[in-house]
């Protein structure tokens, strides 16, 4: 990702309106992804996720891709959302002209919570003694991870990118945030939250155990390089994801076996 800019042109959609500027929030390889109030909810935003065209491509071919790349996007949402996954309510799309309107999510990426929780932690997690900190909050965190992405498989979808900036912490509201003030609370805070599962543009439904595994195996990975000082954690995020989810013993086993070729392929280079 680069930084944010306004350079660029905003679909026209996004240009209909005369009081409000869209705001530019990340601008990737592919796509960039824009903040605008909700033509649908008055006082409600909205994302636009936009594909724009890529001079270096065929036209035709790159509008066929584009339109295919935000169909199978909002389709694999659209089935998320119907079966109660938590992701964002797809709320309008124009696939040939490269742009879904999807559900503003408020909050953090797991990420950020997860590493305002870990704050100065010394980098060696070996020389921090555990048995003087609860830890039931992120370990919560962590199985409300394992519970969403238990419920994606359910639902035949394998997520393709999943990652703790690919998941959003929307806030609870205040009365059942956890209370108190000072340092611990303040934590407490940062990992309190539904999670919210984004950026499907890699998705696919598949029941397959293999592509589950593979997907589990990519969130570890992200996990442990991600978050190195929780990496003993991440087992709650298993744990979690087989109560939720009936065929995960399936998939665990396989995972065993997608981690071995992980480890062969890091060993020949
Ligand atoms: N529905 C949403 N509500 C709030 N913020 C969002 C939402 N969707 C995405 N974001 C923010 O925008 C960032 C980029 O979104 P996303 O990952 O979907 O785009 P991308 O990485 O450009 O997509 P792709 O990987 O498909 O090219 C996210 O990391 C997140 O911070």
């Amino acid at each position: 990702m680069t930084e944010p800019t306004t350079e660029f042109p905003p679909p026209k959609i996004l240009t209909l309106s005369p009081t409000h500027k869209p705001i530019l929030i990340t601008q990737g390889a592919e796509g960039r992804l824009y903040k605008t109030p909700s033509p649908i909810q008055p006082n409600q935003f909205c994302a636009l996720k936009y594909r724009p065209p890529k001079p270096y491509r065929h036209p035709i071919l790159d509008a066929r891709l584009t339109k295919a790349r935000i169909s199978s996007e909002a389709k694999v949402l659209d089935r998320c959302y119907r079966e109660g996954v938590p992701v964002p309510a797809v709320l309008a799309k124009d696939a040939a002209a490269g742009w879904m309107m999807i559900e503003w999510i408020e909050g953090e990426p797991v990420r950020v919570g997860i590493n305002t929780w870990l704050g100065e932690r010394p980098e060696d997690d070996a020389v921090v003694d555990h048995s003087q900190q609860d830890e039931t909050p992120l370990i919560d965190l962590m199985k409300r991870i394992g519970v969403a992405v238990g419920a994606l498989h359910r639902t035949g979808v394998v997520h393709g990118d999943l990652t703790t900036s690919n998941m959003m912490l929307r806030p609870w509201a205040d009365d059942t945030l956890p209370n108190g003030h000072g340092d611990k609370a303040e934590k407490a805070k940062a990992v309190a939250g539904d999670v919210v599962v984004i950026d499907f543009g890699l998705a696919m439904q598949s029941q397959s155990d293999e592509d589950r595994a593979v997907d589990l195996y990519v969130l570890e990975r992200a996990f442990a390089s991600t978050h190195p000082r929780a990496e003993r954690l991440f087992h709650h995020i298993l744990d979690s994801y087989r109560v939720a989810f009936k065929k995960a013993p399936g998939v665990l086993h396989k995972l065993e076996d997608v981690r071995m070729r992980g480890r062969k392929r890091s060993m020949l280079g």
